[in-house]
């Protein structure tokens, strides 16, 4: 690369998310609703040989070391470049942050790896970068057409869960999947009526190894929530609120009640540039 490129890495919520089996290696198969953030890190790549730094309110969470998501990205794609990674997102919160980051970084680099689930599950649709439905192991990808606009309250409780334990805590692996043929989701209402309908199927196994999860999805529904549930493997909660103003009004009241828990209110990224 010749020239300075700054990439967000918006932050992944999955708004349903349904695991509907697993495979012979052990991979859930999954069914899911995924959207992506305003809120999220920013990778910044300059010219030179392969290197990585840390910033942002989240570095101390992250060591800059060889498998950290970015400088896997880059060696996937066989290039070098000087990275700054602003980790402005929790680490290991169902966000989907180092997966968020390797696509930013890819994007940046305009890569197309062959097979860039090997980063993570998650990088595919990161990749993507718009709402979509999220199917397979992650691998199989399908942007949604037009979605009502989201405005959403993010609670995260300072305390990170590691996703294959959340997985292995899971009691059922076989629940249903999200209808073939999935509504229109164009309106407020048809989201929110067809969401209530959905789950997270991940949310009851991580609750029963960090019990504080249903003390963030209560925060969010006391603040008024039409909808709080769980995103990825948590423990980050996601509450949706009426509008703008109202999402920032619960995110004040809930960051006042809980000074330590990590708190925004955001709407959806817009799409990535293309490359
Ligand atoms: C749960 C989700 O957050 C939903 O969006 C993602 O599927 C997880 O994506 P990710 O963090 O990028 O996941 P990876 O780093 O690929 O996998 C971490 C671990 O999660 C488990 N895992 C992940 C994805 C999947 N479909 N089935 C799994 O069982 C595996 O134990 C794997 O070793
Ligand atoms: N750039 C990165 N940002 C965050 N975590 C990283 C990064 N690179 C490597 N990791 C490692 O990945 C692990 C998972 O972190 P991450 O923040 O991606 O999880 P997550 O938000 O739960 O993701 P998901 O929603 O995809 O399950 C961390 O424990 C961390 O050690």
């Amino acid at each position: 690369m010749r020239t300075i490129r700054q990439e967000p890495a918006p932050a992944k919520v999955n708004l349903a998310l349904h695991v509907t089996g697993q495979r012979a290696d052990g991979y859930h198969l999954l069914d899911s609703l995924v959207v992506f953030c305003d809120a999220g890190d920013v990778v910044t790549l300059t010219p030179g040989p392969l290197s990585l730094r840390l910033t942002g309110p989240f570095a101390q969470g992250l060591e800059a070391d060889p498998d950290n998501l970015c400088l896997r990205a880059a060696r996937l794609a066989g290039r070098e470049a000087a990275i700054t990674l602003e980790k402005n997102l929790p680490v290991a919160s169902g966000i989907g942050g180092g997966s968020a980051d390797a696509a930013a970084v890819l994007r940046a680099l305009d890569a197309h790896p062959a097979h860039p689930e090997t980063l993570g599950a998650d990088v595919p649709v990161c990749l993507a970068g718009v709402p979509c439905r999220m199917q397979g192991v992650g691998e199989i990808v399908t942007p949604l057409p037009a979605l009502a606009p989201l405005h959403l309250v993010l609670v995260n409780p300072g305390m990170g869960l590691s996703t294959p334990e959340v997985f292995r805590a899971l009691t059922r692996r076989d629940n249903p999947p999200l209808p073939d043929r999935l509504p229109d989701l164009g309106t407020p209402e048809a989201l929110l009526s067809f969401l209530t309908d959905c789950r997270n199927d991940l949310e009851a196994p991580a609750i029963a190894l960090l019990p504080v999860i249903a003390d963030c999805l209560a925060a969010l529904q006391d603040a008024g929530a039409r909808l709080a549930r769980m995103s990825g493997s948590g423990a980050t909660c996601f509450g949706l609120f009426a509008d703008p103003q109202d999402a920032a009004r619960a995110a004040r009241e809930i960051g006042a009640t809980h000074p330590d828990w990590w708190v925004v209110a955001t709407g959806l990224a817009p799409a990535p540039a293309k490359g």
